[in-house]
């Protein structure tokens, strides 16, 4: 990339992404970091729902499972134990809501509050309170959400292996004594990969990689969430959107996951170019979700969009298809928790806020300082409480 083009992207990912978009004439761009974003959206939803192209293993779990069918086992294990675990979500969040002082920076304070919801469910309570310490430093400390800087990223290279090697503990312990219910994330992996097919560090390094995978865009979209409702409402009258549609409006209008990559199984011809086999062919959630021939001012943040019957252009905030993310229905749930927790009985506002991302390991908002003051209880509420309507 040049240096132009570069400040230009650090400037505004975004912006930078939607005029290379406006400059192509085939529904194809180049990316400047190589291979290509189909931007033509029933090419890219071909791309991504076809079996044709996403033939073997997701890329998603790297090397770290042998089979497709091991992927979607660990997979929808973590699933089951999340969505079992989401009453105790829902407690933890709100008591440390309770605990959130007037006045918190964001995303970090999204980050806090997530691990708070999630300690449990990924470490139970009966796991030795040191690797529960290790986790809880992990969390905060750049190995679940990437750090912003330099340094903090460099602490988080000297975290990560003591908790593999502290989880690695861990599962020889649990496989020893045999695992039965899942109790959490780690019993879920344990249940779904046999000794023979995960080494003991394999599954630590599984349980890290999920770790990483769960928190990081859990804690992105409630920071966007949060952010972008503040900013289209004024901070003196309760939000007039229900959570799940600012949750979802929030995920059209700035997906953690802005770009999707697949490499080519075999040659293919798209838009006049052919690509052959092992080309990095990408699609853009982002430019799917403000595609102005598939949205109603796309550009806008409209939570009331999603109010009515389904007049809805393509939305693949966990991609789609195949490989599609198998934590999708509950993500979206422990978003939309957490933002009621948030706003139940309080004024919310920001200051600082940028709808500007900064590029992470994916679309991240950058910080800016949420004003959470507690409102006296209106009529309605009271009415509401009591039963009354
Ligand atoms: C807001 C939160 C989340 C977002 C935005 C998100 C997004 C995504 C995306 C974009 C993919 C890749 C799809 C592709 O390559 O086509 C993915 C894969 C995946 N996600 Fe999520 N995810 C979220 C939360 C979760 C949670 C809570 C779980 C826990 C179960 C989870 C588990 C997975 C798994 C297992 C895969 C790999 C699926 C496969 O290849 O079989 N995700 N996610």
């Amino acid at each position: 990339m040049k240096v132009g083009d570069r400040r230009r992207f650090r400037r505004d990912p975004l912006a930078y992404l939607e005029d290379l978009r406006r400059r192509s004439t085939t529904g194809l761009i180049p990316l400047p970091g190589g291979g290509w974003c189909v931007t033509d959206a029933e090419l890219a939803q071909t791309l991504l729902r076809s079996p044709d192209y996403n033939t073997g293993r997701s890329g998603f779990f790297g090397e770290l499972l042998p089979t497709r069918r091991a992927q979607i086992d660990v997979g929808h294990a973590v699933r089951d134990v999340l969505r079992a675990g989401v009453p105790h979500y829902r407690a933890a969040l709100t008591e440390a809501v309770a605990a959130l002082p007037a006045t918190s920076r964001w995303p970090d304070a999204g980050t806090l509050l997530v691990h708070h919801g999630l300690e449990d469910l990924l470490l139970h309570p009966e796991t030795p309170a040191a690797t529960r310490t290790l986790m809880r430093r992990a969390a905060l400390g750049g190995v679940a959400v990437r750090a912003p800087h330099v340094w903090q990223r460099a602490r988080a290279e000297v975290l990560r292996p003591k908790l593999a090697t502290a989880l690695t503990e861990q599962v020889r312990h649990r496989r020893e004594r045999g695992v039965g219910e899942p109790r959490d994330v780690l019993d879920a992996v344990l249940s779904a990969c046999p000794p023979a097919e995960a080494a003991d560090r394999t599954v630590a390094d599984l349980h890290l990689m999920l770790f990483r995978a769960v928190m990081a865009p859990l804690s992105a979209s409630l920071a966007w969430s949060l952010l972008l409702a503040c900013l289209h409402h004024e901070p003196t009258s309760p939000w007039p959107w229900p959570a799940d549609h600012v949750v979802r409006e929030a995920l059209r209008h700035r997906p953690m996951a802005w770009m999707l990559g697949r490499v080519l199984p075999h040659a293919v011809k798209i838009g006049g170019t052919e690509f052959p086999p092992g080309e990095l062919l990408s699609v853009s959630p982002y430019l799917l979700h403000h595609d102005v021939r598939h949205w109603k001012d796309p550009d806008a943040f409209q939570p009331d969009r999603w109010a009515g019957p389904g007049l809805y252009g393509p939305f693949i905030p966990f991609g789609a298809g195949p490989f599609t993310c198998a934590g999708a229905a509950v993500a979206h749930t422990l978003i939309s928790e957490s933002l009621t927790a948030l706003s139940h009985d309080a004024r919310l506002a920001v200051t600082g806020g940028d709808t500007r991302p900064a590029m992470a390991e994916g679309n991240v908002p950058r910080p800016f300082t949420l004003h959470r003051t507690l409102r006296p209880p209106t009529g309605h509420d009271i009415a509401h409480d009591t039963g009354g309507r």
